[in-house]
């Protein structure tokens, strides 16, 4: 019986070169960064449940009702007040807050950076069990040690992330917009299109 099985046709297997989950979920977290206005630092956080679902996504920002274009994106050393820092909500805050589910228990959250302090708190309080994160370049301050000291102890597991992919790139000006399709016209499309003629 085996050998009268038909060779699988080339045009009939899956592709392999997609992306994989951590990538799409990392990536999904970059992209959302892209709508920050922080001139200096964009951080976007993606959180994923068990089904891999994506349950909430954020990035930083001015509190809903101050506007961006008024509130301070800068850190002026002569007037206390006009120092972003007083004022931007954290990515990872966002995220936990935009929620689209009842609650994030359980979840993992995919962020660029380390989470501070503050972010550690509503993580723990959020019930969020994993953080993968892509720099820890404020490693050395008191609030990631501060953070880290609380995650440990709340037992949130968190590990940095080097993405698969080089680099994902979304060019609309490549998009076949007749079929939809990201790519070229693909192998399979054409023996689709010959067998049915
Ligand atoms: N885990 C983090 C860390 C920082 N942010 C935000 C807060 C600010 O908008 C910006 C950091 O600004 P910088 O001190 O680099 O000028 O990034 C966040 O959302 N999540």
């Amino acid at each position: 019986m085996g050998d009268r099985t038909p060779p699988l046709r080339s045009g009939s297997s899956k592709r392999e070169d997609y992306i994989g989950w951590n990538d799409y979920f990392m990536a999904t977290a970059f992209l959302a960064a892209k709508r920050s206005k922080d001139p200096v630092t964009q951080v976007g956080a993606c959180i994923v449940n068990d089904d891999k679902r994506i349950v909430g996504i954020g990035y930083n920002g001015m509190p809903t009702g101050c506007n961006d274009d008024i509130f301070p994106w800068k850190k002026d050393n002569n007037n206390i007040l006009e120092n972003k820092h007083l004022y931007v909500c954290h990515a990872e805050m966002n995220a936990i807050l935009n929620k689209n589910t009842s609650d994030v228990k359980n979840c993992t959250i995919y962020v660029a950076l380390f989470p501070c302090n503050e972010c550690a708190k509503f993580i723990i309080q959020s019930g969020i069990k994993e953080i993968i994160y892509m720099s820890d370049k404020h490693a050395h301050k008191v609030t990631t040690i501060a953070s880290k000291k609380m995650l440990d102890a709340a037992g949130v597991r968190y590990w940095q992330y080097i993405p698969k992919s080089e680099k994902l790139v979304i060019d609309f000006t490549k998009i076949n917009w007749n079929d939809m399709s990201q790519l070229p016209t693909s192998p399979m499309k054409n023996l689709e299109l010959s067998d049915n003629e």
